[in-house]
């Protein structure tokens, strides 16, 4: 859930080097508690757009507010710590243990002993790690999957409001990716952080993020949730890396929402209803295993319902 408070705030940005223009012209707002993920092809310029946010890289122009508060004027430390930052090699280092990695930031904070042992604890507690089998090992010790799992602990040792992630699991294998995803999301559930997170995967991208920024040649093309992505892509390039035309991606990434024209009040019993976030793949099951039954599709928030008839439904996914 997001509480539409903007975190970040990203104005007209562009990042020269050389000749090279790797941002262009780019603004957005993140807001507190989102999960963002950036999409897009190699080299449009994904990484020096995060880099910008904790200012690894100064953008050439354009300015970026981080709670209302230009970067430019934040000393780079204190900013740093505020925003937790995880990239595909890890970046732990070898001779230490996975303790004193985690522990970097606090002995920076200058946090007591106890405190810092109780962060490290609880951060890998929050990363499924269990402390007193992992705290004293070293880098070289852990899998891969292990080692990814520490570099989010450090990250989030200082309880920063914002994550950076670029592309965290792109070195992973798909079935420990897929419970590393699902151990993010959670996290993020369970601490309200504020993610950006790059990938090349346009599955990571789509699950994980509440709303997805398709970036190419340093511009945003669409920014926006999945829904609308394959509703109302808003340029060919979208439609192509989405692949929008391909049924497949519509059944596997539409919500039942997307199915429904119109709502209407709920009345009476709703005894075949379905929640509005099910994805389309679902209220087919549903619609197969009943015939008879429309699939009544319920938004819990606002209190409406439509229904989805099994004759209805591949006219509908065919026009959409
Ligand atoms: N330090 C640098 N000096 C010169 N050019 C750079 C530098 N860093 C990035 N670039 C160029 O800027 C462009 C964007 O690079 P960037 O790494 O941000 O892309 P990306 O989308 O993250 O790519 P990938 O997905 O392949 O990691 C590229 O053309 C790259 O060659």
């Amino acid at each position: 859930m997001t509480n539409e408070q903007p975190v970040i705030q990203v104005d007209n940005i562009t990042k020269k080097f050389g000749n090279v223009e790797a941002v262009r012209e780019t603004s957005f707002t993140v807001n507190a508690g989102e999960f963002i993920t950036i999409l897009g092809t190699s080299g449009s310029g994904k990484t020096t757009l995060l880099k910008m946010l904790n200012r690894l890289i100064e953008p050439t122009s354009g300015a970026i507010y981080i709670d209302g508060e230009n970067t430019k004027d934040v000393n780079v430390n204190i900013l740093r710590r505020r925003i937790g930052y995880v990239i595909q090699q890890h970046g732990l280092f070898d001779h230490w243990t996975v303790e004193q990695n985690i522990a970097t930031v606090c002995n920076i904070l200058k946090w007591d002993k106890q405190k810092t042992a109780q962060r490290i604890d609880e951060t890998l507690r929050l990363v499924q790690l269990d402390p007193a089998k992992y705290r004293k090992r070293h880098p070289h010790q852990l899998s891969g999957g292990e080692q990814q799992r520490v570099g989010i602990a450090r990250a989030l040792a200082a309880d920063p409001k914002i994550l950076l992630m670029d592309e965290p699991f792109g070195a992973i294998d798909a079935v420990n990716r897929a419970k590393l995803q699902d151990e993010l999301k959670e996290i993020q559930k369970t601490t309200g952080k504020t993610i950006i997170f790059v990938t090349h995967d346009i599955d990571e991208a789509l699950k994980l993020g509440n709303r997805t920024m398709l970036f190419k040649d340093g511009k945003i093309q669409q920014f926006d949730n999945k829904n609308e992505l394959f509703l109302h892509p808003q340029n060919e390039f979208v439609g192509d890396f989405l692949g929008v035309s391909k049924q497949l991606s519509k059944w596997r990434y539409l919500s039942a929402k997307s199915l429904i024209k119109q709502w209407k009040p709920v009345g009476g019993q709703l005894n075949n209803a379905i929640d509005a976030d099910a994805i389309v793949a679902k209220v087919v099951e549903r619609l197969l295993k009943r015939p008879a039954d429309p699939v009544q599709v319920v938004d819990r928030d606002e209190n409406k319902v439509g229904y989805v008839r099994l004759n209805e439904i591949s006219e509908m996914v065919g026009a959409i």
